[in-house]
């Protein structure tokens, strides 16, 4: 007697996938990307990134190396469901905590196995990321009309701005409306660490290590973070983090700030969000992609140098380099489909990449870039 699907996942377009549920019990309604990455499951899930967004794993064996909660990217799991081919299995790694589906039920996120992803996968990619429905119920009740409704008549992420909803989730040191990293590592001469403030959209934790580890000493600030309130810590460097949504939507009010910041000829570095962002600060637009870029293996040319990396990749949106004004020089491109990936601003310390050189997961291929914004703020030193 086969047995009877436990979940189910409703596309808008009214194609259903039913298969086996595992973790929390429930429905959750999102935008439903693809990611192609091979390890990393963990780090994925709990990238602030991901918040409304249900990811379909290309990979099919997720969870069979458990989680190890100090790999969390954020302090809890923020995408919304994952759809696998294979079911999680026991994991078999010395160094797991929990295994995928007890944690998955524990931190309230859905799951469904079984599925056809490169069925899936290809729908996302020739259609677009549609918007879905995630359900799972140990009875198999579902009301599938009802749950197409729900996708069809869900707003989407054109729009939102969710990098509020997940600022500040990292449940370190928080005092007073900021939190710091942990310590630093100090500078390689031995130097004072130089003083770095993030405006925290939605920032991978291993962004914040990255910067400590390459001598900075990070003060947090939410998103909603004024000028004067990131001016007030006199950083000597300003970075602005990857986060979930909308730049646009964001940028309604983090536009004005990044501008006020960009007056005062510091160095700044932005990372995916961040980079959208402070694009729109210089006055290019951003624009909403079919199905985005997700994965561990994106090729980027640095144009200037023509070298190439492997990088980390999670966005849905992108800077129209074709908006980029004068004096904003596009630094990188994807070599899968052209699009923009890096910016600079003619003779002041400001750049930004589309891409994550954190990793984490994926290659290390361009860490170097802590280095470049860390130098640059060295060299103001004298
Ligand atoms: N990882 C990110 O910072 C994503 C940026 C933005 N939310 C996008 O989807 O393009």
């Amino acid at each position: 007697m086969p047995q009877k699907p436990t979940a189910c996942l409703a596309l808008a377009d009214g194609t259903v996938f039913h298969g086996h549920g595992f973790g929390a019990v429930g429905e959750v309604v999102a935008e439903l990307v693809f990611n192609t990455a091979m390890t990393g499951y963990q780090e994925i899930m709990t990238d602030p990134s991901y918040a409304s967004q249900i990811v379909t794993f290309t990979f099919p064996h997720i969870g069979n190396t458990g989680v190890t909660e100090q790999d969390d990217e954020s302090a809890d799991p923020v995408a919304a469901g994952i759809v696998v081919k294979w079911d999680p299995t026991e994991p078999s790694n010395w160094r797991a905590s929990a295994d995928l589906v007890d944690w998955m039920a524990r931190r309230g996120r859905i799951g469904i196995g079984g599925i056809d992803t490169r069925r899936l996968t290809r729908a996302i990619r020739q259609q677009g990321a549609p918007h879905v429905v995630l359900a799972h119920d140990p009875q198999g009740d579902f009301d599938i009309a009802a749950m197409v409704a729900k996708a069809r008549g869900w707003k989407g992420i054109v729009g939102l701005d969710l990098a509020k909803e997940v600022s500040c989730r990292q449940s370190y040191r928080w005092t007073e409306g900021m939190w710091s990293w942990p310590g630093s590592f100090g500078q390689p001469d031995g130097k004072a660490p130089l003083r770095v403030v993030a405006v925290d959209y939605g920032a991978k934790r291993n962004i914040l290590r990255s910067l400590a580890q390459s001598g900075a000493e990070v003060t947090v600030l939410p998103a909603t973070a004024t000028a004067e309130e990131v001016l007030a810590h006199n950083p000597e460097g300003i970075f602005l983090s990857n986060g979930p949504g909308d730049p646009a939507a964001t940028g309604e009010y983090a536009v004005p700030m990044i501008r006020e910041l960009l007056d005062r000829d510091l160095p700044i570095f932005g990372i995916c969000l961040g980079h959208q962002m402070l694009a729109l600060a210089l006055g290019a637009d951003t624009v909403k992609m079919n199905h985005g870029h997700h994965g561990a293996n994106h090729p980027v040319k640095d144009v200037e140098t023509g070298k190439v990396e492997i990088t980390s990749m999670n966005h849905g949106f992108a800077v129209d380099a074709q908006t980029l004004p004068e004096g904003v020089i596009e630094t990188h491109v994807s070599l899968f489909d052209g699009s923009n990936c890096g910016l600079r601003v003619a003779g002041k310390p400001v750049f930004s990449v589309q891409y994550h050189p954190e990793a984490s997961p994926g290659p290390q291929d361009s860490a170097h870039l802590f280095e470049r914004f860390t130098e640059a703020m060295r060299s103001r030193r004298g």
